[in-house]
């Protein structure tokens, strides 16, 4: 019983260091100073050179560690080491402290590539929140206490097996395959003020994001097949077909 209040417990501190890092990235990647004193541009600009090595090396941490501890075989091997109620919450603790570290050490490149005042500026800025909606809400789409760890921790509290997730396609998942990039992209990209590290951070991530879901596709195949197959034969995988026909 003790074994699993400790699972329990983990899992909380990894769902709040989630919410510390997700709280924070909505101040970061908006300039939202109220909701976190250090964000994208803020800070004086230092040498150029050596805020883009920083800034890469730390995106390049994210991405390694966000790619290798996703892959099945990855999981396979660390759930002979770990509980493997506890594989979900360390997946998205390490996540988190990763961010956390990100967002703290980010090195501001505040050159300006585009300003865009008035109306355009507001499309601009409601287009950044409904990229941050579309992130929160796929979430609960797919599972969000399963995507948490928190899900696997109750059902080891009753001394169970979380059952595996089955494959879905509800709501946003019916115009595209992966709407939580999605709405990532339209939060990155979407502000009236870019600047050359905020551009370094889309582009980067967007890259990340092209690559990633190329390694998470193959893993939805092996896992949910045919099923799988007929979904990407009928539905775009990022950019909804605004007429015709959809799943
Ligand atoms: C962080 S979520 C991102 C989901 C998707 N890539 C997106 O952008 O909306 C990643 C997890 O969702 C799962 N997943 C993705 N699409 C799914 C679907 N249609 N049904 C069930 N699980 C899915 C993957 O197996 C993976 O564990």
């Amino acid at each position: 019983m003790f074994a699993r209040l400790l699972i329990m417990f983990y899992a909380a501190t990894g769902y709040a260091a989630f919410l510390a890092s997700f709280v924070w990235a909505l101040g970061f990647v908006g300039n939202y100073n109220q909701l976190a004193s250090k964000s994208i541009d803020s800070g004086a600009a230092g040498n150029l050179v050596d805020a883009v090595v920083v800034d890469v090396l730390l995106l390049a941490l994210f991405a390694l560690q966000h790619s290798v501890m996703a892959r099945p075989a990855f999981k396979r091997w660390w759930t002979r080491i770990i509980p493997a109620a506890a594989e979900r919450s360390t997946y998205v603790l390490l996540s988190s402290l990763i961010l956390l570290l990100l967002f703290w050490q980010w090195r501001s490149i505040p050159i300006p590539v585009w300003r865009v005042d008035g109306i355009a500026a507001n499309v601009l800025t409601g287009i950044h929140w409904l990229g941050w909606l579309i992130v929160l809400s796929s979430t609960y789409m797919i599972d969000h206490f399963d995507l948490s760890g928190l899900r696997q921790a109750f059902f080891a509290l009753r001394g169970k097996a979380a059952p595996a997730q089955p494959f879905k396609t509800p709501l946003l998942y019916r115009l595209v395959r992966h709407p939580l990039m999605l709405g990532f992209l339209l939060a990155f990209w979407a502000t009236p003020e870019m600047t050359v590290g905020h551009l370094l951070f889309a582009a980067l991530n967007t890259a990340y994001i092209l690559v990633g879901l190329q390694f998470e596709e193959r893993d939805l195949i092996a896992a949910f097949g045919d099923s799988y197959q007929r979904y990407r034969q009928r539905v775009p995988m990022l950019l909804p077909r605004l007429f015709g026909r959809q799943a």
